[in-house]
């Protein structure tokens, strides 16, 4: 008989916490994996209280999953080294923003046969060019690493409203396993083979709902969100087949929960569209409303659109991606965000 894996979640906010819920409840009542949880949780103070205490006594994230509670198996703890060193299966669940200090930490602390699967939606920038944030955790703890995107806006996961997702895995032996690891009867799994093209839409589409809230701010209606979210896919699967032109890049990938339905629920329920809405609105910087409306929980879409403004600037392909441009243009150069609807009217996809 094999031992049962040890799971233990890298992160504790709002995705952190709802993914926690479903792993402390399926690994209760599944043999192949240990019945204890550890999440690691970025140590903060909430109301005078350590959060790790808080949430060891209460069984619940008050910050960033209010009104959910964690099952009792799922232990909070503040050391990372501590939370991952016995684990078998790490799930990596923060703000991609933090991905390189956090992996650092865990470098050489982690059991040599341990395997990861990335929840982050995002991409890492730097001078040796764009990257997959798998492939940094790969690059950086030598283990294999698997993606779990959908359409999945937390709070509603927690609620147990029904959902899909995809998780992207090239071993199917272990892409079976995380399947069992994840899936319930609302939030029902596929498991594909295209691991990075599943990772690139969860980081893309969250440029394409900074540019939906823009266009709900300015006071447009649903037909234009419509075609945002057409051409925001459009490109989408244009920068997808640039940036992975090493793999194959299948159409029926983007009609995976992560590609089409990622999309739409970002841009009509998620936390980019809802702070791009504020900010055509009110004219004030993303920083002070992401502060204001969020209570400590991170914006991925603006710096992702940064993130890949570099790599098209450099290759030269700033006019075939006019609302990536678009976006990046308006949250960090001072470009009118009503200028984002000329950018719609003109995309060369109507010309
Ligand atoms: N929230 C969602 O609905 C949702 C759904 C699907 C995917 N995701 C993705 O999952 C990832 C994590 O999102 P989330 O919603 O769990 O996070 P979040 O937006 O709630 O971010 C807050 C978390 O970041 C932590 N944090 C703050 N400073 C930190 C630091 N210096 N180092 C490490 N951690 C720090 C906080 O402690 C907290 O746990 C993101 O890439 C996001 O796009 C989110
Ligand atoms: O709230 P957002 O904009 O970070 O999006 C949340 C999820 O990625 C939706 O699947």
């Amino acid at each position: 008989m094999t031992t049962p894996k040890k799971v233990c979640v890298v992160g504790s906010g709002n995705w952190g916490s709802a993914i926690a819920r479903i792993v402390g409840l399926n690994v209760e009542r599944n043999s192949k994996f240990h019945p204890t949880v550890a999440m690691w949780v970025f140590e903060e103070l909430v109301n005078g209280r350590k959060l790790t205490e808080i949430i060891n006594a209460e069984h619940e994230n008050i910050k960033y999953l209010p009104g959910h509670k964690l099952p009792d198996n799922v232990v909070a703890v503040a050391d990372l080294s501590e939370a991952v060193s016995h684990a078998d299966v790490l799930l990596f669940v923060i703000p991609h923003q933090f991905i390189h200090k956090v992996c650092d930490t865990m470098q050489g602390k982690i059991k040599p046969d341990a395997f990861g699967m990335s929840f982050i939606k995002g991409v890492d920038e730097s001078p040796s060019g764009l990257k997959l944030i798998s492939a940094v955790i790969r690059d950086k703890l030598g283990i294999s690493v698997s993606v779990l995107m959908g359409a999945n806006i937390a709070n509603e996961v927690a609620e147990g409203k029904f959902c899909e997702t995809t998780i992207g895995c090239k071993d199917k032996d272990q892409g079976t396993l995380l399947k069992e690891l994840m899936q319930t009867d609302h939030f029902r799994v596929t498991v594909v083979e295209e691991a990075e093209v599943v990772e690139i839409c969860g980081a893309l589409k969250n440029i394409v709902a900074v540019g939906a809230g823009f266009c709900d701010g300015l006071g447009f209606g649903d037909n234009t969100k419509a075609a945002v979210i057409r051409l925001g896919l459009m490109e989408m699967v244009a920068f997808t087949r640039l940036f992975c032109s090493a793999h194959s890049v299948s159409p029926a990938t983007f009609l995976e929960s992560c590609g089409i339905a990622d999309l739409i629920t970002t841009c009509y329920g998620g936390r980019n569209r809802r702070v791009a809405d504020a900010f055509a609105r009110t004219g004030r910087s993303l920083e002070e409303l992401e502060k204001e409306m969020m209570n400590g929980q991170k914006l991925q879409g603006p710096a992702t659109a940064a993130e890949v403004h570099v790599l098209l600037e450099q290759k030269a392909l700033l006019d075939q991606f006019p609302l990536f441009n678009a976006v990046y243009e308006i949250c960090f150069e001072g470009r009118p965000v009503t200028d984002f609807i000329s950018c719609v009217q003109n995309h060369p996809a109507h010309l």
